[in-house]
């Protein structure tokens, strides 16, 4: 399976320094070198990934240690365990019997991927993920193995359009909200999975408020250290209260509930085989927070160190035990400029299938993301390296990486009004 790379010419002018259509096929060509070794020589450690405990009084310490090492955590006393687990089990339930085959099923199918392109709302362009790769900061996206996306956006959203609220409705808006309408399913089977994800996208949106508030504390902490100041009271609740809310109180955030059939039955769907279920590739938004069926995060992979070269590591799949619904959650594209580069968007992947693997596996995945017009520079003083230009958050986030080259222009010469 070769990843298809789109290679927007945005990025030239916006990120001079920074990515390079020939950086990223380097990059790509290195990295399936290194896979192969991955695979036969497998890393016997799988890595158990840094916990961060909601309700602990040192969550924000936690925060900044497992951000800038590992940048992936496990993240647990959420608050959102509830709808966690309704939402894995109506999915899981709801997309087998999708793939069983059924007449009724059949049309639950085509209502929601609209003639079975995995196409969901908000995302442009029917098929564009069996086709296309869009390029992130560390990778080209792109996924395969047959998943089958269910899409939602904010359910919010298409009401708000409809009252008239600029930011929905505005011409350039419409590479976000063009398509606000969430499409569920109608089968009497499938009606319960509009209440179950509905509640689950209000719940990722409070959870994504905590952790926003969490990296605001974390931030501040090690601004301090390094300038050698105190940290003054407040001053985290400050940061986020200035800088962070602004920027997501309207986020354009998607949740992709994406799904793998167990291989036995892989066979129906399109692009069965394909090298990887999900290409090496950083996210684009802020963060982004995932909730695991049964299967756990298997197959995931993350590329860990500055040095491309150094291969996978296996993250190990053994809090799928823990009862008390721990989240995977990593950093994103956005997070890293935010965090002035301390917080690290790590590169990761979802490597193919065993063929003697048995079970479906899903991944519920809400990708955080800022406000389309936000405008993403560090907020901190430190120096953390990271020399990126500021951008606005839209012109780095999925739907624009996905939209006609139109529609680019259109936002990008928005973009310069605003400058
Ligand atoms: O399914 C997974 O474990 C991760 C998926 C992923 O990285 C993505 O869709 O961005
Ligand atoms: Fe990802």
């Amino acid at each position: 399976y070769l990843v298809p790379a789109l290679f927007p010419e945005y990025i030239t002018p916006i990120l001079p320094t920074f990515i390079s259509p020939d950086a990223v096929s380097t990059a790509l060509k290195s990295r399936s070198s290194s896979n192969s070794d991955t695979y036969n020589n497998k890393i016997e450690q799988a890595l158990v990934l840094p916990v961060v405990d909601l309700s602990s009084p040192s969550a924000a310490l936690q925060l900044d240690e497992a951000c800038s090492t590992v940048g992936f955590f496990l993240l647990v006393n959420h608050g959102a365990e509830y709808t966690v687990k309704e939402a894995a089990g109506t999915l899981n339930s709801w997309f087998k019997w999708i793939y069983e085959g059924s007449e009724e099923a059949n049309q639950d199918r085509h209502s929601v991927t609209r003639g079975n392109q995995n196409y969901g709302p908000g995302l442009q362009k029917p098929g564009h993920m069996e086709e296309e790769g869009y390029s992130t900061l560390e990778g080209v996206y792109a996924v395969g193995g047959g998943r089958q996306d269910f899409v939602v956006i904010n359910p919010e959203a298409e009401k708000r359009k409809k009252e008239g609220d600029e930011y929905y409705a505005s011409d350039i808006a419409q590479i976000w909200y063009e398509d606000a309408e969430n499409q569920w399913p109608s089968s009497k089977k499938g009606r319960v999975v509009k209440p179950a994800l509905e509640d689950h996208y209000r719940e990722m949106e409070k959870v994504s408020e905590k952790l926003m508030a969490l990296f605001a504390e974390a931030l501040v902490m090690e601004e301090a250290k390094v300038l050698g100041t105190d940290v003054k009271k407040n001053a985290g609740r400050e940061l986020y209260e200035s800088r962070f809310a602004p920027l997501v109180d309207k986020h354009t955030s998607n949740l992709v509930n994406a799904y793998h059939a167990d291989p036995r039955i892989a066979r129906l769907a399109p692009g069965g085989d394909a090298e990887y279920r999900v290409s090496p590739h950083s996210d684009t938004g802020l963060f982004t927070i995932i909730g695991y069926g049964d299967m756990g995060c298997e197959g995931l992979e993350v590329q860990l160190g500055d040095d491309l070269s150094k291969g996978w590591t296996e993250v190990s799949t053994s809090f799928g035990m823990r009862k008390d619904q721990p989240l995977v959650v990593n950093i994103a594209d956005s997070m890293t400029r935010l965090s002035g580069g301390r917080f690290r968007a790590t590169p990761h992947r979802v490597k193919k299938s065993e063929p003697n693997s048995v079970g479906d596996r899903l991944a519920i995945i809400f990708f955080f993301a800022a406000r389309y017009d936000a405008f993403l520079e560090p907020v901190v003083k430190f120096d953390g390296g990271d020399k990126r230009l500021a951008v606005r958050a839209g012109q780095i986030t999925h739907n624009y990486l996905t939209a006609t080259a139109e529609s680019k222009r259109d936002f990008d010469a928005w973009v310069e009004t605003k400058e």
